[in-house]
């Protein structure tokens, strides 16, 4: 008899996004994406973690004081670097998995690559200019985006 409880491919995607996720150095706040095209395939997977070469250890995580001490001038967004891992050519028309509204840097990154759908988890800066500039650029872009929606389902991955 065919199995009935598998998950949706929203619930996969979003599952990778979040596995990806727990690989972030970042002590408030993990973001993962997942990039997939319209035949359900996955292009690529990111995080949020500081560029190649410069040392977790070595870089600031802080939220605040002086802003070369904090990690935002540092920190590679998950969506961006979902883009950059793809190796494989074209993202045109592809979808984006990501568990935190894109900011408007990763936005314009998005849009530019062609990608078409914004799948996300959270939206916890959606007051703030960054978040309301992606939504502004994703409209007139035509680039849409919608609010996973968690069926409830648990998946326990003993690690
Ligand atoms: N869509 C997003 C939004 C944020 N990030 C990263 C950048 C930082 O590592 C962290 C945000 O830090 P917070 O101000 O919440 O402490 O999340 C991202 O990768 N993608
Ligand atoms: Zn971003």
């Amino acid at each position: 008899m065919k199995r009935k409880d598998y998950i949706s491919w929203d619930q996969y995607f979003m599952g990778i996004a979040l596995l990806s996720a727990q690989r972030s150095k970042d002590d408030h706040t993990q973001v993962g994406a997942c990039l997939v095209n319209d035949h359900n395939k996955i292009l690529s997977v990111g995080y949020n973690g500081m560029p190649i070469g410069c040392n977790d250890d070595d870089m600031p995580w802080e939220r605040e004081g002086e802003p070369l001490d904090t990690k935002y001038f540092y920190v590679c967004h998950a969506e961006l670097n979902a883009i950059l891992n793809y190796g494989g050519g074209s993202l045109d028309g592809a979808r984006v998995y990501v568990t935190l509204f894109p900011c408007n840097e990763c936005a314009k990154a998005i849009i530019q690559s062609g990608m078409k759908e914004v799948i996300y988890m959270q939206d916890k800066y959606a007051d703030s200019d960054a978040t309301m500039a992606s939504k502004k650029m994703f409209d007139m872009a035509g680039v849409t985006y919608r609010q996973f929606q968690p069926k409830g389902q648990r998946i326990i991955i003993d690690l």
